[in-house]
């Protein structure tokens, strides 16, 4: 076992993402990176296919420890779960206090928080980092959300503010909050990539079925778009994609791929948590649900066999990709709505002190859901951090209110004509809900009154009340019942 400590930094999983991150962290000036992955052949392939980066290869575990300098970073870039267990051990078992451990991989944020409590004892920081951009962020400059305390801050700030993005001039990193803060920011940014994606694929449905146009026209709109207020990451690669065509075949790729969308938890885990949090998260849910109604191809074709006709797409108009891009931008400002509010009830619950326009900003640049879009979002906030929901915001209101009108056309010519938009139709009732003078709440609470006795509040007084539904249906104060 060679003890040569000569690497200032090190990463462990050496996949797509960790290969590319320890490229990114190798080519900044004064990092020496040591790099480990668990099957020996991924780090032989890596070291061989960039000499350039000067890596030290590890061959076990020990080597990697040995050579790195103290105190010790290392960054694990692994599978979550187990794999991250397994590799978090090696290193604690190593580490002396002082040193850092640094998780990188998409953790649920109460394993972090576990994980944290778990190693705190050994004297070694362990940190959360929720790292966002894919293959190309990696090593090009992701967004970076850390968590951990204030102290291992110091020492891995400098080092992830000279891998990270860079927008308006500001790296895409900041200390979100501790312990698991950063990975709770991290599983919001999925869920909302997993909204965005479905209201994208919903504008595209919509454009190919009632437009009537083909996947390269529809690339031209999307590019459009791409110019505008809408302009983002995830609307530039669907341009992209859709102008793919399959070489084996000359169709249009889209057309080539099974319509069956995979994830790996992130969306699921925003859904569960923002239940428990009490936050409606239509636009996110919808999407995670839309993934799953999509995988299942047995009651797909079950209810295709027994519907007994489809409806005819109504006539498009030559508003109609007009209508559809208000549309998707009004839903997209709900969903990121419901995103924030989530981040504000995560904050709540967890004592985390986190700064919503400061979220904003780093989603600006390297992530997934980069966009034009979160300038303003970043204003927004800055303007008035207490605003209840980002659609009371000055420039959101009125963007909405703009494209009220299409929105409500485009979710009704998508019913119409039988086109799924389960994000845009729930971002619509979303906004109906909060902007509605009263809602149906006042029935459901009667019913709940009716059959479980659970009590209501009246509008004209204070109290709590109940009416005597199998008896006289006189109703009882019960404000200090003590039943
Ligand atoms: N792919 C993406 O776009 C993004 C991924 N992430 C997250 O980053 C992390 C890495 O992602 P990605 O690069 O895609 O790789 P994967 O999630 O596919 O994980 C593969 C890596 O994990 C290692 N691994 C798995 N189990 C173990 C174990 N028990 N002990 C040691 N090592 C193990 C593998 O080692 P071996 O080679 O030996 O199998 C390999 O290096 C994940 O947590 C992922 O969720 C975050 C943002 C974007
Ligand atoms: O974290 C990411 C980007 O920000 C990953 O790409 C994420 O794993 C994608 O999630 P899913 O596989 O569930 O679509």
């Amino acid at each position: 076992m060679s003890t040569n400590e000569t690497a200032n930094i090190g990463v462990v999983g050496l996949a797509v993402m960790g290969s590319n991150l320890a490229r990114n962290l190798a080519s900044r000036e004064g990092n020496t990176v040591a790099v480990y992955n668990r099957t020996h052949a991924r780090t032989e392939e890596l070291v061989a296919a960039h000499p350039e980066a000067g890596f030290v290869a590890a061959g076990t575990i020990d080597d990697f420890v040995a050579s790195l300098a103290r105190p010790r970073t290392a960054i694990i870039m692994v599978k979550a779960g187990a794999g991250t267990d397994a590799v978090i051990d090696q290193l604690a078992e190593r580490f002396e206090p002082g040193d850092i451990i640094v998780d990188g991989g998409n953790a649920n944020f109460q394993d972090t928080i576990a994980r944290e409590k778990r190693i705190a004892p050994t004297g070694v920081h362990f940190v959360g980092v929720g790292i966002s951009g894919g293959e190309e962020g990696a090593l090009n400059g992701p967004s970076i959300m850390p968590g951990g305390s204030a102290e291992s801050y110091e020492t891995l700030g400098p080092i992830l503010a000279s891998i990270a993005a860079v927008a308006k001039g500001e790296p895409c990193v900041t200390h979100v909050g501790t312990d698991g803060a950063g990975h709770f920011i991290k599983m919001i940014h999925n869920g909302i990539e997993y909204a965005d994606m479905q209201l994208i694929g919903e504008a595209y449905d919509l454009l190919r079925t009632v437009g009537g146009l083909e996947p390269h026209a529809i690339a031209d709109v999307f590019a459009e778009w791409n110019k505008g207020s809408l302009e983002s990451y995830l609307i530039e690669i669907t341009a992209e994609i859709l102008r793919q065509v399959d070489s084996a075949t000359g169709k249009p790729f889209v057309d080539i791929v099974l319509d069956q969308a995979g994830s790996k938890g992130t969306g699921v885990w925003t859904v569960q948590n923002a239940l428990d949090l009490g936050v409606p998260v239509g636009g996110i849910a919808e999407a995670v649900f839309a993934r799953a109604v999509s995988a299942k191809p047995a009651q797909r074709a079950a209810v295709r066999r027994s519907a007994a006709s489809r409806p005819q797409p109504q006539k498009a108009d030559a508003g109609f990709a007009d209508d559809v891009a208000k549309a998707l931008y009004a839903s997209k400002v709900v969903a990121y709505a419901q995103g924030f509010d989530a981040v504000l009830a995560g904050a709540e619950k967890y004592g985390w002190d986190i700064h919503k326009d400061r979220i904003a900003k780093i989603w600006r640049g390297g992530c997934i859901i980069r966009a034009r879009f979160l300038d303003r979002i970043a204003e927004a906030y800055t303007d008035n951090p207490d605003i209840t929901t980002l659609l009371e915001a000055p420039y959101f209101a009125q963007a909405v209110t703009q494209g009220e009108d299409a929105w409500r056309r485009i979710v009704a010519t998508a019913a119409l004509s039988g086109v799924p938009v389960p994000g845009f139709s729930s971002a619509l009732s979303y906004y109906d809900s909060l902007a509605a003078e009263r809602l149906p709440a006042a029935l459901v609470q009667g019913q709940r009154d009716f059959f479980g006795a659970h009590t209501y509040r009246r509008t004209d007084r204070e109290g709590t009340f109940h009416t005597l539904w199998s008896g006289d249906r006189t109703e009882v104060d019960v404000t200090h019942s003590t039943h």
